[in-house]
């Protein structure tokens, strides 16, 4: 079988890639060996002459980001027909293990390109699992997210109707449930109509990772495969058990959903349950622009999740367009002194008459930090912030005063509103298409990886390229530039720090 690529025209390659098109071969005959778990490490990136393209236009081939798969490390594993494969509805949407996304969509043909390439998710023809064999568990952790229950509602939907499993077991209570607590039993009865509701309905917790004991657990009572929700710190946990379950060298898929309200996860488009955030956090915008404009000299400061990236807040302040400033962990800023935030709003006072902040929870932290002698940790090890939203009302509340300006403030603080909704039209979608390839990619045999949409393809994605790196507003990115042209917000720090931020 040819590994082709969608054509894409791109300029005459240069000399080195005399003995590339040998290269793309090599790769394409890896990937077919392998039957499909494609074996290209990103290193090898090669390109292809135009002349040596079977095509005829120019490709380039490279880079294809492999997905770990059972047999790994597991020899002579067998190999079973999807028990969908008699249902020629089903059968033919089959995704190919060659079936492959480019991460970078948007190319300037002048220029190199990022060959990154992930493999597209979709039920595979062959599998690595028997439905009757099969005993999945499902746990959710870190912070609540809109979606978590329709991601665990479509998980059991999908194994149990699509793939005919039987037992499917929901964990209690995050990583700590696998070692410590009742697990029950998931089915269309226990999962109805959950979908409509916020939060887990198998709890969540931060801390409690123990990668033996939960390891133990899961090998006791004969699981083989964990689909895992949860964000950064989850994943990393996921990591662990993956590594631990191939160090015993058993056949246990281990599957990450990403979660996060904060949209921090690297590779993937955006994550589930974002969109009804965005959406619910404009509710709070409105109210604040209501109450901000109702009253002469009207201030209303609206805090929003994000603990080191400001989706939400600029991503809502955009929707809203009601907002004057926006404030995010990714540019700091500073509250007095000329260019500070404080004179911008005075200037908005006296010309627009009221003036409305968002600001993410993580921003200005440094300015914090100067007030704070030790920092907090929660359970997980994340860093515990400190109220920006309410320190910067007081500071206000306290600068108004000695100038003799009357104010009207309001500080509205819609956190957790905002992310124990349910999840919304947009988000059921999302989350069941992304549950649905999660149970594919397990029953293919594949591990430690996690799903989600890349350029609008779900892919799968090794785990290890989402671990350490955090998905974070791109300040010079037109997305941040359309918002600051829209509150006319200019940066509030001193020409100097500016500079040493450049
Ligand atoms: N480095 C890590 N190794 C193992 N488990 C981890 C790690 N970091 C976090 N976890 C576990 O992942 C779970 C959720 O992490 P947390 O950071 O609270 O939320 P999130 O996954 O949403 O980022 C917790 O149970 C925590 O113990
Ligand atoms: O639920 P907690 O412990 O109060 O944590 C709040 C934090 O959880 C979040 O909503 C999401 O964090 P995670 O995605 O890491 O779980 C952050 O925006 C916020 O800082
Ligand atoms: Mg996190």
């Amino acid at each position: 079988m040819a590994f082709v690529f969608p054509a894409l025209v791109a300029p005459r390659a240069p000399a080195r890639c005399a003995s590339a098109a040998r290269t793309g071969a090599r790769l394409a005959m890896q990937i077919e060996r392998d039957g499909g778990s494609a074996t290209a490490d990103a290193s090898k990136k090669s390109v292809m002459d135009p002349a040596d393209s079977p095509d005829g236009p120019y490709c380039e081939i490279g880079a294809v980001r492999r997905v770990s798969h059972l047999r790994d490390f597991l020899e002579d594993l067998p190999v079973f027909a999807n028990p969908a494969s008699g249902r020629e509805e089903v059968a033919r949407h089959f995704v190919a293990n060659d079936d492959l996304v480019f991460k970078q969509c948007v190319v300037n043909a002048l220029k190199p390109r990022d060959m990154t390439m992930y493999m597209r998710a979709g039920a595979r023809e062959q599998v690595y699992f028997q439905p009757q064999e099969v005993r999945a568990a499902i746990v959710s952790c870190g912070g609540l997210c809109p979606g978590i229950n329709t991601v665990i509602r479509e998980i059991v939907g999908c194994l149990q109707k699509e793939y005919g499993v039987d037992t499917v077991f929901g964990i209690p209570n995050g990583y700590r449930g696998f070692y410590n607590g009742s697990w029950k039993e998931l089915n269309e009865e226990t999962t109805r109509g959950i979908h409509k509701l916020g939060g887990s309905i198998l709890g969540s917790s931060r801390g409690g990772h123990d990668t033996q004991k939960i390891v133990d657990a899961l090998e006791v009572r004969g699981i083989n495969m964990v689909f895992i929700i949860g964000g950064d710190g989850t994943i990393r946990g996921a990591d662990k058990i993956q590594l631990e379950a191939r160090r015993r060298r058993l056949k246990m898929s281990v599957v990450s959903i990403p979660k996060t309200i904060d949209n921090d996860i690297p590779v993937i488009d955006h994550s589930f349950g974002f969109n009804s955030a965005v959406e619910e956090a404009q509710r709070a915008i409105d109210a604040a622009n209501v109450e901000a404009c109702s009253y002469p000299n009207g201030l209303a400061i609206v805090k929003l999740m994000g603990r080191n990236s400001g989706f939400i807040a600029m991503e809502a302040t955009l929707s809203s367009r009601d907002v004057d400033v926006c404030l995010i962990p990714e540019e700091s800023f500073t509250l007095f002194g000329e260019v500070g935030l404080y004179n911008f709003v005075k200037e908005r006072l006296n010309g627009k008459g009221y003036c409305v902040i968002v600001v993410a929870e993580g921003a200005g932290q440094d300015i914090l930090a100067c007030l704070n002698d030790t920092p907090g940790f929660d359970k997980s090890g994340n860093r515990t912030l400190s109220d920006i939203g309410l320190h910067m009302a007081n500071e206000f509340k306290n600068a108004f005063k000695q100038d003799g300006i009357e104010v009207s403030l309001k500080y509205i603080d819609p956190t957790y509103m905002v992310r124990a909704i349910r999840a919304n039209a947009y988000d059921n979608l999302y989350c069941t298409m992304l549950s649905h390839m999660a149970v594919h990619g397990a029953f293919a045999g594949f591990t430690a990886f996690t799903v989600g949409p890349v350029n609008g393809y779900n892919v799968y994605i090794p785990i290890e390229d989402v671990v350490n790196v955090k998905n974070m507003v791109d300040t010079n990115d037109r997305l941040w530039l359309r918002l600051v042209s829209t509150t006319g917000q200019p940066r509030f720090t001193p020409l100097d720090d500016q500079c040493e931020i450049l």
